[in-house]
């Protein structure tokens, strides 16, 4: 029996795997190592070591352990990736809180949604956000580096856990919503400590890589970066949102903090690729490039890597329920009739498999199936939502009678020849046309063939008189070749119900909050051209 008087100060049985646990493991035998490089301004940055986040979360975490809160309790961080919300997310985790990030950046309407279905019991704001809504009850702070400042208490809570269990819920990731209502995606701590030992095991960095991010903190691609570079002694060096945006600012951030890992969806590039590629180019620091959420467009794929022959570039697949599932090196150079990126087998202490409607699972190369995980790291379940959780945590078609859970992704692939595994998209992204079924990436891929053309989306839009429309958005280099060019090559290669009945060029295409094509913007934009 342990007397209270002994019991671990952080609520944390010694043995369990834990977030807090696993990104400080090198605290002590690095505690002047770099954790978290900010760029300031031109010529100006800082350095937070390891020995100054773990104080730094200690202090939060001893404010915060007065309030009594207890383990499961909901905290939401409203903040964008810094030293500060790194020490914050920490100190929730060394008490059992369960944070949940949003962007300062993210609509009123979608944090008063999170709000309201999580209750949280604490609402902290980094000291550099400018909302002016609050919620109307809860605990009500901010925080900065010198300290926690509470406007409003918590309404006092008994404490009634005892120890943290690797099984409680470490962080919660809301989906961008864009398929329907926003999901609350659970994660234990075990869950996201097993994906961490499973990704270091490919050494992306070593202590001397700078892993720059790029992603929102609410995407749970920062806590991939997050766990990157502190669970191997590297340094995290978040990118400022506001100069994501300006090619050269950008790049001016990765140089001046010695950036040697660039972690981004596809879509970060695609601006620095335009307009900047001479200086991306003079960026030799940068070792490796890692990219996740969608495909990343062959063409400016390539001309990454001619931009960064030196990087050792990785596809990273995967979704939130698991965090992410596997990591595969791009051939440098790309063979020349690359149509589709592999995403290769699942990291080590996982396996994805691929089933057909019938849940058969499909060895044979090039027959499509939906991609199912085994994983340790797989998610709790969606808040407050049992029964999307059971659709997507499933028993294992393979072996049902075991009761063993895998996670159902969605996500359509078919084996190569040595047995890989290549997305070719979703589920419920598979349109019929005209009687005929499309799976629209095979339109994307064939449009990324005309010359010029670097990115392209393909969708349908119902026409209103109950047929639909394939339409499709590219951005093209050589503004001659209108539309009605892509259009006449795309009749020359595909069935006439998979060419675009409209085709638009555009400079750009939008993006979500998380950085991945706008689909719905695009639909709008199509509907308002009626
Ligand atoms: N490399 C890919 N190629 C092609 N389609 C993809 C790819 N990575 C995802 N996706 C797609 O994106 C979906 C997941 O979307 S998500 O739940 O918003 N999560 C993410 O996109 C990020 C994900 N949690 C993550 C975080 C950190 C590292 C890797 C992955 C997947 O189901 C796929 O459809």
């Amino acid at each position: 029996m342990t007397p209270d008087s002994i019991r671990a100060h952080h609520f944390t049985d010694p043995g369990a795997e834990t977030l807090h646990g696993f990104l400080l493991r090198h605290v002590e035998r690095i505690p002047d190592h770099p954790a978290v490089v900010e760029y300031l301004g031109p010529g100006r940055h800082s350095i937070t070591t390891y020995r100054q986040l773990n104080e730094r979360m200690q202090g939060y975490a001893a404010h915060l352990e007065e309030l009594g809160l207890d383990v499961g309790d909901r905290v939401i961080l409203e903040a964008d990736t810094s030293s500060e919300s790194i020490a914050m997310l920490l100190a929730c985790s060394s008490l059992g809180l369960v944070f949940i990030p949003v962007s300062p950046e993210a609509p009123e309407l979608r944090i008063q949604m999170i709000a309201q279905a999580t209750e949280p019991r604490l609402y902290l704001r980094s000291r550099t956000g400018i909302r002016e809504w609050t919620p109307s009850s809860g605990g009500l702070g901010t925080f900065g580096p010198d300290g926690l400042r509470l406007s409003r208490p918590p309404e006092a809570g008994r404490r009634r856990r005892r120890a943290l269990t690797g099984t409680d819920t470490a962080y919660m990731i809301f989906t961008s919503g864009s398929t329907g209502q926003p999901k609350g995606v659970v994660m234990s701590h075990q869950s996201v400590v097993a994906f961490y030992r499973g990704m270091l095991q490919y050494g992306i960095v070593d202590e001397t890589g700078r892993v720059a991010t790029t992603s929102p903190l609410q995407f749970d691609f920062s806590l991939l970066d997050i766990g990157l570079a502190l669970g191997s002694g590297a340094a995290v060096v978040p990118v400022p949102r506001a100069l994501l945006r300006w090619p050269r600012r950008f790049l001016q951030v990765l140089s001046e903090t010695g950036a040697t890992q660039v972690n981004g969806v596809p879509s970060i590039w695609r601006q620095v690729l335009r307009h900047e590629y001479d200086r991306l180019a003079a960026l030799t620091a940068v070792r490796g490039v890692l990219f996740c959420g969608e495909e990343f467009p062959v063409p400016e794929l390539r001309a990454l890597q001619e931009a960064q022959p030196q990087a050792c570039i990785v596809n990273c697949y995967g979704s939130t329920e698991s965090m992410a599932c596997s990591f595969t090196q791009v051939p440098n150079p790309l063979p020349v009739d690359t149509k589709v990126l592999s995403i290769g087998h699942a990291h080590p202490g996982a396996e994805m498999f691929i089933v057909d409607e019938q849940g058969i699972s499909l060895q044979e190369p090039g027959v499509p199936g939906e991609i199912h995980i085994r994983t340790p790291a797989l998610f709790s379940g969606y808040w407050a939502d049992s029964a999307s959780s059971r659709r997507s945590l499933v028993v294992d078609p393979e072996d049902p009678r075991s009761g063993r859970i895998v996670l159902r992704t969605g996500d359509l692939a078919y084996r190569g020849s040595g047995g890989e595994l290549y997305f070719c998209g979703r589920v419920d992204s598979q349109v019929q046309i005209r009687g005929n079924r499309v799976e629209l990436g095979e339109v994307e891929r064939r449009l990324l063939e005309f010359p010029g053309v670097s990115a392209a989306t393909a969708l349908v839009v119902d026409d209103g008189c109950g047929e639909v429309v394939l339409a499709a958005f590219v951005v093209h280099t050589n503004p001659e070749d209108g539309p009605d060019m892509i259009q006449k090559f795309c009749a020359r290669n595909l069935p006439a119900y998979m060419v675009p009945q409209f085709v638009e060029c555009v400079e750009s295409l939008p993006v979500t909050s998380n950085g991945k094509v706008d689909r719905a913007a695009l639909i709008a934009r199509l509907a308002l051209k009626d």
